[in-house]
């Protein structure tokens, strides 16, 4: 199936490697830090630096001149500017600080929200955000102040709320452009509730442009408050840098000094503010750079993706609640593990019509099983694997059919949509997934062994340490050489082929009763290709799963499948026994794909078929040795061969 190659080490993976070191290697970026620190120690520790209270009105020595025991002077009412100038920074600073808060705390959460769900929240929360943008801001802050007195903290509490749109946007898009990553559904399919996938692996995404958005936020923040306070708005008893440039402005003449303080306090913010912005772009841009580069030496071979783990008691309870609900599979149909019927999925269009994309497929899945579903591009096998799934997109609708597993449906007779709630249950604990593009279905911001441990605590119910133990264990067992090193790896400091075997020990991790394996060899090297399928198919013998092998490849279901399941044009035109169709293949289709993949080779014997009619076709050995059972034949283990030549014979 077509999935979007994308190995994006995102923002919120440089934010956690080294933006800081980055940052600290920035002459700028080290500039601003060391003037906002300056300005952030003054305000924090005002009230021991100040000499004077800062309403403190020494009548007798207005608009004195620097010196003396007022260090800056003293304003017009005789208040020590340099007390005045600490104070300020407090209120300044806090209140800016307020009002980001009141931004993104409105922003970032209504932009996950409408970024990952989209919906009617989406479109509500787009128009409200539109209606926002379209108030004049400077007429709304005058407004509140009239109505609602001169205090700093309403006009940054009604700024914030003025200006969360723009983290809205921010977010909504930037959760948009990961939310159909692999690595999220990848996620999703470790079992993974929406909450912890939103906290843990979205996210990280905004959290680098969210830092940019704020400091831009903050400067723009004190300029509009002094803006205001400048007009003679603020709160005259109240120290801020902007009452205070009204007050010198009032008196420049006199006493020009008065007016030059705060604006440096208020240039120097605001200019720290924007500086530290750029340098942290800077910095996370520099990170992207170095990644990439990492990438490129690294990404050489592709892997197998997988993430589970094993019914642990509570979801069975909860499995069984859930099916409790629901109609009971006809009968003597119980006992397959997963049994599809009829199903269709289709598409709506715009002039009301339903594009069908599957229809009618039916087929049944054993426990210790393998079968294959196989046909060419676009036959509908990814859309009938994302149907047991439940990740078919949105917009995606269940046309006819159910789908059961283990005895209870998870598309019951008349269902329109795969049942989230009955797949979360099942998904990552007894139905695995592994992809066929092993690094995009590793989130870049997070430690291999992270991401194998999380969904081991979080489905068994283990602690970390027993979680650690057991990765590590797997990870030796699915052939990595160094499994503490992988543990402790970033995606992209790993190979394909070794995210390839991390997926697979994520997928067996806790045991699953499903595995569905995406085209899994799809993309490495022949190689490698062989050494997954020799692991897979161990393992499989191991654990004695049921699988499900979406592939183009009738050399792979040679090699691995018990069964087959032809597809074309989202209908099954011939399923039975992998010997028997690979034998004997009756449907026309059947045969065209096996002798397409044979195009321009010679065929060395031919098979004897008991169907009249069917055409010559070639045996497996001679397929193996045209290239037809892939790579598997060409350079998989004597087992493999041995296999092929078996069911030739
Ligand atoms: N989101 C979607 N909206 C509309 N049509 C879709 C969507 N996703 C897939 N389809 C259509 O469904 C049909 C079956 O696609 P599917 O991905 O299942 O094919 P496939 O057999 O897995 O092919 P491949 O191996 O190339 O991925 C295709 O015609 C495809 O265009």
């Amino acid at each position: 199936m077509t999935q979007p190659v994308d190995i994006d080490p995102r923002a919120g993976a440089m934010v956690r490697s080294s933006l800081v070191k980055r940052i600290f290697t920035n002459p700028l970026g080290i500039i601003a830090v060391a003037i906002l620190a300056i300005m952030i120690l003054a305000a924090t520790f005002a009230a021991l630096l100040a000499p004077f209270d800062q309403n403190f009105a020494d009548i007798g020595n207005t608009l004195a001149a620097p010196g003396g025991e007022h260090l800056l002077g003293t304003d017009s009412a005789g208040r020590d500017v340099w007390s005045r100038l600490l104070y300020g920074a407090q209120l300044t600073l806090l209140s800016a600080l307020l009002c980001a808060a009141v931004a993104i705390g409105i922003g970032l959460p209504a932009g996950l929200i409408a970024g990952y769900y989209g919906g009617p929240f989406d479109t509500g929360a787009s128009w409200f955000t539109n209606l926002l943008m379209s108030l004049p801001g400077i007429i709304v802050l005058l407004s509140a102040r009239a109505a609602l007195g001169p205090s700093v903290w309403i006009s940054m509490i009604m700024f914030g709320i003025l200006i969360s749109p723009g983290y809205y946007r921010l977010t909504r898009t930037a959760v948009q452009s990961v939310r159909n990553e692999l690595y999220v559904d990848a996620a999703r399919v470790a079992g993974l509730g929406d909450g912890r996938i939103i906290t843990r692996h979205i996210l990280s995404v905004v959290r680098a442009p969210l830092i940019i958005q704020t400091a831009m936020v903050l400067g723009v923040a004190i300029a509009v408050q002094s803006g205001l306070e400048f007009l003679g708005l603020g709160n005259p008893a109240e120290a801020t840098w902007g009452v205070m440039l009204s007050d010198g402005f009032r008196n420049v003449y006199l006493s020009p000094q008065l007016f030059v303080w705060p604006v440096l306090a208020i240039g120097l913010t605001i200019g720290a503010l924007v500086l530290l912005g750029n340098a942290v772009r800077d910095a996370l841009e520099d990170g992207q750079k170095i990644a990439k580069a990492k990438r490129r030496a690294t990404d050489a071979t592709g892997a197998v993706a997988a993430v589970d783990a094993r019914v642990p008691a509570a979801s069975d309870v909860r499995t069984r609640a859930v099916s409790a609900a629901l109609p009971a599979v006809e009968a003597g149909t119980e006992h397959h593990l997963l049994r599809v019927s009829n199903l269709g999925v289709g598409y709506p269009q715009a002039d009301g019509s339903v594009r069908s994309v599957v229809r009618n497929v039916s087929f049944h899945v054993d426990r210790g099983e393998v079968v294959g579903i196989v046909g060419e591009s676009g036959s509908g096998k990814s859309q009938t694997a994302f149907s047991i799934l439940g990740l078919l997109p949105d917009t995606a609708r269940i046309t006819g059919g159910t789908i059961q597993f283990d005895g209870a449906y998870t598309v019951a007779p008349g269902d329109e949509r795969v049942s989230q709630t009955r797949l979360r249950a099942l998904r990552g604990r007894r139905i695995a997934y592994i992809p066929q593009e092993p690094m995009s279905n590793l989130d870049p911001a997070y430690r291999v062994g992270s991401q194998l441990v999380r969904p081991m605590m979080l489905v068994l119910g283990i602690s970390r340490a027993e979680a650690t133990r057991r990765a590590l264990d797997l990870l030796e067992k699915v052939g990595i050489a160094d499994p503490k090193r992988t543990f402790d790896a970033y995606p992209h400091e790993i190979s394909g082929g070794m995210a390839q075997r991390v997926l697979i020990a994520g997928a067996i991790s806790c045991e699953p009763d499903l595995i569905i394996a995406d085209e899994p060899t799809t993309a490495l090297d022949v190689t490698v290709q062989a050494e997954v399928l020799d692991l897979l198919r161990d393992m499989q013998k191991e654990l004695g799963v049921g699988v499900i092998l979406v592939t183009h490849n009738f050399g792979v279901v040679a090699d691995l499948a018990d069964r087959v399941v032809v597809m074309q044009h989202g209908s099954v035109v011939e399923a039975g026994q992998v010997r028997d169709i690979l034998r004997d293949p009756r449907d026309v289709y059947t045969r065209t794909l096996l002798d397409s993949m044979l195009e321009g080779k010679e065929p060395m014997t031919t098979l004897g078929s008991s169907a009249p009619a069917a055409p010559v076709v070639p045996t497996l050995a001679d397929a193996a040795r045209v290239g037809l059972i892939t790579d598997v034949a060409a350079t998989a283990s004597t087992e493999t061969n041995e296999a092929i030549e078996e069911v030739a014979r």
